[in-house]
């Protein structure tokens, strides 16, 4: 900034001061490009200041024309400006003022606010401070020759001062008259102009008008583009001054494609960055009906043209002509550069989304030999057409299942769940169980157990054979039941690795409504087996047996790590025996197995160990599978599959869910009920241990692949049944519960496998003798822990329940009691 004027920021954004450069740089020629009103009012002008200058005040005429211009031609402004600045008293200024130094928004502010009027020298200083900028000119360090001096200890700093410090030595009320002035307010004058300033047309504008209409006189002379020559950043302004005015005419190019130009229309495209052009309609449209030789279609959705007209903004901007002409790029209609070629060139075309989509549509979309539609009958066209044709019906092979599977031949199946206390070695029991009998081969445990060494885990090996997920892998704990298949020689076995630890207790209840016997794996390391009687050990053992399970092998577990201890089992045995005979397991449905998961002593062979010799010829863990009684199958009951997943089994089977089926049978083509959302489904393909399958029966867990249902419909732990005789939704009944902490009338969790509701124990109606449940008190005021009561439960919602169903009542994270439905 120039030296002669000062200007103080008041914190105005950049973007509010118009750039003075880019007009002032041209001042000279702008001057020459005065409309021929505004030589007049010049020449007008310059006789009548020159009258009203003293004789003793020299100026020449380009003097006055400058103020003449500076103060929009007001004559009296411009005297006392040229008197000030000219004048005997001045001597100090020996220079005018720059108009180059004003900026743009000086003069919009001052013009818009107060006018100081015939001021005495010093007081120019203070009419520049009026202005926005506060500006301050040379002529203020006059403030020397003011009648109140300038005492010596405040020297004014001319490049911050401000009102206050210019007045600071004026005692209040006593202002010299030198520095008296008359402030008048302009009167409101409608304002159109760029800052809302004068109504008069601006300089830039009045440049702008003059540049115009020379270039129209210069466009009908030469034909010749008028801009073509300009090349200086003011004519580049003034062009784009030019193009606010573009009407709808105005369309013919007149821009010189120079590199400058580019750049800079490249930086306001910046500024004005294009947002990704959806794919257009009409455009799919128009290359569907043209291309005669497509074939089969799946037909694009053909939306109303939904966008708007150009804004009143825009229209003005550009022109509506220009604008509507590539109305379709997006671009055009708000480019303030409607005729360039270099960015709308990059979207004349379609968009690479249009070209693939359209490429997808030619070769999908038949010819259209049907008359022009209207765009509503259009849309309702292809909404029909898009809709997913209806899944032909399953042809049902109508089988005689219950005949089918005795023909079969097919293994006894058994499932069993896996419990016990977190970490006391189930999944990894289980994972040497299947490496043991070969379902898991040593090239994939070699594989996990490089694995669980890179995060030094190695001993997680085995149970990573069955912990599948990576956050079960990380944390070291099963979170959800995991299923694995094997078979003896005698039975097909489906393992169900239920977690551990607490906080998975719902998971657990899952697995166990699946399972017709248990296996429970207690640790026999030193405290662990106690730890485990505190934590789930018991919980565990109790949920399975009133959930319907009547065998239990108790695996006593981890038996290398007290040297194969006769004692130590034989403790653990009798200890647990006691207990669970008090949870109404028969004696005889108890059988105990010492093993070590980790080395796979006693797991398929029989343990080496010295230290093992008093269980010489004991039964390893694979007999006491093989020699569990299948369960009695329902076959001939009605259908009902307890849901364990949903999940989409492929492109063709969008809806499938997996389970076991409690009892009845299916086959394909069968109408099913799902609850308790009551919608029915048509099973469309079966599979049983990954394997298709044209039926299935009780016991077996099976995967249906499902049609005609929203998997919206669909949850865990939902029952499946026979469409004819569903099983009914009930919000009150009574149920036989053994209670594992002490119940009275109460809120509690409601569990029925993976269902759940809120509910309340609402009558206490008997205590019952365990053997014979005959009833030993009527309505008891409390049940205490072990006791088994018969109690009426009440639910918000309803539930899929029927008599023989199992469930677990819980409160607070923890089981309090668990039964049978009476009724
Ligand atoms: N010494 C020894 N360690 C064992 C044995 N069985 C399992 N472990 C270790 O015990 C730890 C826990 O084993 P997991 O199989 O994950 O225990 P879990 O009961 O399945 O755990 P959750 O499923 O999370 O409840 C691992 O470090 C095993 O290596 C065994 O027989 N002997």
């Amino acid at each position: 900034m120039p030296g002669h004027q000062r200007a103080k920021n008041v914190a105005y954004d950049d973007d509010d001061f118009y750039s003075g450069d880019d007009y002032y740089e041209d001042e000279e020629g702008g001057q020459n490009e005065l409309s021929p009103e505004d030589q007049e009012q010049m020449r007008l002008g310059t006789i009548k200041v020159k009258e009203a200058l003293d004789s003793t005040i020299s100026v020449t005429d380009k003097q006055i024309e400058e103020a003449l211009w500076n103060y929009y031609y007001n004559i009296g402004k411009s005297v006392t400006y040229l008197k000030n600045t000219f004048g005997p008293k001045q001597k100090s200024i020996t220079e005018p003022q720059k108009t180059k130094t004003t900026t743009r928004f000086d003069q919009a502010a001052s013009a818009a606010s107060s006018t100081v009027t015939e001021m005495p020298s010093p007081l120019y200083a203070y009419e520049q401070m009026a202005t926005a900028t506060f500006s301050r000119t040379s002529a203020s360090k006059g403030c020397a020759d003011y009648p109140v001096p300038l005492p010596a200890f405040a020297p004014l700093d001319y490049e911050s001062i401000t009102a206050t410090d210019f007045f600071f030595d004026v005692p209040w009320g006593n202002v010299p008259q030198e520095r008296l002035g008359t402030i008048s307010i302009q009167p409101l004058l409608p304002r159109g102009r760029l800052l809302g300033g004068s109504s008069r047309p601006s300089k830039l504008a009045a440049l702008a008008a003059a540049r115009k209409r020379k270039q129209e006189e210069a466009k009908i002379a030469s034909a010749q583009p008028a801009l073509s020559e300009a090349k200086s950043e003011t004519d580049k302004a003034v062009s784009l001054l030019d193009r606010l005015n573009v009407k709808e005419n105005d369309a013919a190019p007149t821009h010189s494609s120079d590199g400058g130009e580019a750049i800079r229309r490249e930086s306001v495209a910046k500024r004005y960055p294009l947002k990704k052009r959806a794919p257009s309609p009409e455009v799919v449209e128009t290359k569907v009906d043209e291309d005669e030789s497509a074939g089969e279609q799946i037909p694009l959705p053909e939306f109303p043209d939904i966008r708007t007209g150009p804004s009143t903004f825009a229209s003005t901007l550009c022109g509506r002509g220009g604008a509507s002409a590539d109305l379709d790029s997006g671009f055009a209609s708000i480019s303030p550069f409607p005729n360039s070629t270099g960015l709308l060139q990059a979207f004349k075309g379609p968009s690479p989304d249009d070209i693939v989509l359209n490429a997808q549509a030619k070769g999908t979309k038949p010819k259209s030999t049907q008359p022009k539609k209207t765009k509503g009958d259009k849309l309702a066209a292809s909404m029909e057409k898009m809709a997913v044709e209806e899944t032909p019906k399953v042809k049902s092979k109508n089988l005689d299942v219950i005949k089918e599977f005795e023909q079969s031949g097919m293994k006894p199946m058994a499932n069993f769940v896996v419990i016990g206390h977190v970490d006391h070695g189930k999944s990894t029991l289980m994972g040497r169980l299947l490496f043991d009998l070969k379902v898991v081969d040593q090239r994939s445990v070699d594989k996990l157990r490089k694995e669980a060494e890179t995060i030094g885990k190695s001993s997680f090996a085995f149970a990573w054979v069955m912990d599948q997920t990576s956050e079960e892998r990380s944390r070291g704990v099963t979170v959800d039941i995991a299923t694995n298949y094997f078979e003896t020689s005698k039975t097909r076995f489906t393992i169900l690795d239920a977690p551990g630890h607490q906080d998975f207790i719902p998971n657990m209840i899952a697995g166990a409504s699946q399972a017709d016997f248990a296996v429970l794996v207690i640790d026999a390391s030193t405290n662990s087996f106690e730890a485990g009687l505190k934590g789930q050990t018991k919980e565990h053992a109790l949920l399975v047996r009133s959930m319907g399970v009547q065998r239990l092998i108790v695996a006593v577990n981890k038996m290398d790590t007290v040297a194969w201890s006769q004692s130590r089992f034989n403790e653990i045995s009798t200890q647990m025996t006691t207990f669970l005979t008090a949870a109404s397991f028969s004696l005889k449905s108890l059988t105990f197995i010492p093993v070590a998961g980790l080395t796979g002593d006693n797991v398929t062979t029989p343990v080496q160990n010295p230290n093992a010799a008093w269980y010489a010829g004991g039964e390893t863990l694979i007999d006491a599978l093989d020699a569990s009684e299948p369960a009695k199958r329902n076959i001939e009951k009605p259908l009902r599959l307890t849901i364990s997943d949903v999940f989409r089994g492929g492109i063709t089977n969008p809806v499938s869910i997996s389970g076991r089926l409690d009892s009845g049978s299916l086959q394909i083509g069968d109408s099913v009920l799902c609850m308790p959302a009551n919608e029915s489904a048509v099973i469309k393909g079966l599979e049983v241990e990954n394997e298709p399958v044209d039926w299935v029966v009780a016991g077996q867990i099976a995967t249906l692949h499902l049609s005609d249902i929203d998997p919206v419909h669909l949850r865990l732990g939902d029952i499946v049944c026979d469409a004819k005789k569903p099983v009914k939704l009930v919000k009150e009944f009574t149920a036989k519960i053994l209670a594992f902490e002490h119940v009275m009338p109460m809120g509690v969790d409601v569990f029925r496998g993976r269902l759940q509701a809120e509910g309340k124990v609402k009558t206490l109606l008997a205590v019952l003798n365990k053997g014979s449940g005959e009833v030993v008190k009527k309505k008891p005021r409390i049940v205490k822990p072990s006791e088994v009561a018969r109690v009426c439960v009440q639910l918000e919602r309803e539930l899929p329940l029927e008599v023989g169903t199992r469930v677990v009542l819980r409160e607070g994270g923890a089981t309090v009691a668990a039964g049978l439905l009476e009724g």
